[in-house]
């Protein structure tokens, strides 16, 4: 069996406006090995995001405990927790997140500073990630003078830069000719053959689900695996 990357078990998430506390999933248990694909689908407000930015440690839970490479995330300080996610998570968002004041190159290269690789290094690998997603005319454009999908494939390119051993995606292909997102895609393969990364995706894209090796619904507060 390969290594258990992350845990999730007994989750619950409630969100409190004004008087009224309200559940948007409890109960929810998952496991993704190394090398693992995971596909999170559901209807929109069913919790899809919410669960992914708990799993990710970017949000706390009700009940429940999360472990990511055997490392309980509640019993971690915040910049713990911080640490972590830059050692071993990439994230893409739906809203990107890109830092607005700097260039894409800039952007990707992030990560690999804030993991201590030098300038020239990150530079490098940094063009390439970009180069792969077709980004190599790009890379000196600041996010304002990128298209939305220039800068969701600018995103994709910094989540996995660092070849991170868990990558979360919300709605990575949304924005994507079919051509660019099967790029993505070949991108994935590669570091689940490389480095085993494990994959967790939100998406609504049915086909890109299936490509996973499993699909799990969020229904109804819970969290189903889907056959
Ligand atoms: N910070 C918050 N405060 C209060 N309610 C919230 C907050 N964030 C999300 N919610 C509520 O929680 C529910 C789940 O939201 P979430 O964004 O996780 O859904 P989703 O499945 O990702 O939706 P979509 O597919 O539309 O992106 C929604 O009903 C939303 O209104």
């Amino acid at each position: 069996m390969s290594d258990l990357i992350l845990k999730a078990e007994g989750l619950k998430k409630t969100y409190t406006s004004g008087p009224q506390a309200v559940t948007v999933w409890e109960g929810v248990d998952l496991e993704v090995y190394a090398g693992d694909s995971v596909a999170i689908v559901g209807a929109s407000g069913s919790g899809k995001t919410s669960l992914l930015n708990v799993l990710g440690g970017l949000d706390t839970v009700d009940a429940g405990e999360v472990q990511i490479c055997g490392q309980k995330l509640s019993a971690l300080s915040e910049q713990q927790v911080t640490q972590l996610r830059n050692q071993d998570v990439g994230f893409v968002y739906q809203f990107h997140h890109l830092l607005p004041e700097f260039s894409a190159l800039e952007n990707v290269m992030m990560p690999l500073l804030l993991g201590g690789m030098s300038r020239q290094q990150a530079k490098v690998q940094a063009s390439e990630s970009l180069a792969r997603l077709k980004l190599k005319e790009r890379i000196d454009h600041k996010p304002a003078e990128l298209s939305g999908g220039e800068r969701q494939r600018t995103a994709i390119a910094r989540a996995l830069v660092t070849r991170p051993k868990l990558v979360m995606m919300d709605e990575p292909t949304g924005n994507l000719d079919q051509g660019t997102a099967a790029e993505v895609e070949a991108l994935m393969a590669e570091l689940r053959t490389e480095v085993d990364t494990a994959f967790i995706t939100v998406t609504h894209d049915q086909s890109l689900a299936k490509r996973m090796n499993r699909v799990y619904v969020l229904t109804d507060g819970r969290l189903q695996l889907s056959d």
